[in-house]
């Protein structure tokens, strides 16, 4: 049967390495504990994702903005859809992205972040959170790098004031669904990995290898993290960017909302994702990529 690995992120490197890289060429995601991520920066980041979904639906359109495909600031309820999917997914979101120097080239990329003015510490802790994933995440691909065997610094130029997004994720209630929809249709991700936090309420599931679907049900305060599709290119297949869901929740849980917190952490966007290893895609780069794949889940 099929396992997702449990790794610690104070593992020797070598260590963390094999079993990531084991881990990400069979299910391409794993646990990881130990993960650095103070719980009060979780904490209050998480009392304020809540405060802000919790207000009124005028009060929160107020932060969508306009032909930037939910880049920064509130996507509500029925506006993203899996590729190829019928029906929106059962969510609203809000993105952080990276706060850049004034003046830098990369703004042309990367839109200025909006912060909710009814949510006194959200920015202040959105930015502790955002800073505190970057550093997992750095730790994570040193050890990637490893297991791909290359230098650990190897990746670390590659997500230098990358295109990371720390993104907010409510689920509402299910109550009121509207047929055939699920909380988050299968998918993959578009970047090079995802660190996520929240997955202990359930309704995550990763599709194996043999075709089936696998709950992923990490322990308290453990990081989900898995490959997103930008990596996959980059190692032509030898990390696999897995599809999965959020399944809606039946009986009691249905009353709930989901709360989750997924920090998805991409290359520079002029980063050319020229893939090693054999049998690899055309060189593209990670925004020209990133483009690509915002317009076939409707975000553009
Ligand atoms: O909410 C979750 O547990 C996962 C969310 C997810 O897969 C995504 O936003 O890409
Ligand atoms: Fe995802």
């Amino acid at each position: 049967m099929t396992q997702i690995a449990t790794l610690s992120l104070r593992e020797p490197l070598d260590s963390l390495a094999a079993g990531l890289g084991r881990s990400f060429s069979e299910t391409g995601f794993a646990i990881v504990r130990d993960h650095g991520i103070a719980p009060e920066t979780i904490a209050r980041a998480d009392d304020a994702m809540r405060a802000f979904f919790a207000l009124p639906e005028e009060a929160k359109q107020a932060y969508r903005i306009a032909g930037q495909g939910g880049a920064r600031g509130y996507t509500p309820f029925g506006a993203e859809h899996a590729k190829d999917a019928a029906v929106h997914d059962l969510k609203e979101f809000w993105h952080v992205g990276r706060e850049l120097p004034a003046g830098d080239p990369l703004a042309q990329f990367m839109p200025d972040n909006v912060w909710p003015a009814e949510v006194a510490d959200f920015r202040a802790t959105s930015l502790a959170l955002f800073a505190a994933f970057e550093e997992a995440g750095g730790h994570l691909l040193e050890a990637i790098a490893v297991a791909l065997g290359q230098e650990p610094g190897f990746l670390a130029p590659t997500v230098a004031q990358g295109n990371s997004v720390l993104r907010y994720l409510h689920y509402p209630p299910v109550s009121a669904a509207r047929e055939g929809a699920v909380r988050a249709a299968a998918h993959e991700d578009i970047n090079t990995i995802t660190l996520l936090l929240g997955a202990e309420e359930a309704g995550l599931e990763l599709l194996t290898r043999d075709g089936e679907w696998l709950a992923v049900s990490p322990p308290e305060g453990a990081l989900v993290v898995n490959v997103g599709d930008m990596l996959q290119r980059l190692t032509a297949g030898r990390l696999r960017s897995t599809t999965h869901r959020v399944v809606n929740p039946v009986g009691e849980a249905a009353g709930r909302s989901r709360y989750s917190m997924p920090f998805f952490l991409h290359f520079r966007p002029d980063y050319v994702i020229a893939p090693f290893g054999e049998g690899g895609e055309e060189p593209i780069t990670a925004d020209a990529y990133l483009q690509q794949r915002l317009r076939e889940i409707g975000l553009i």
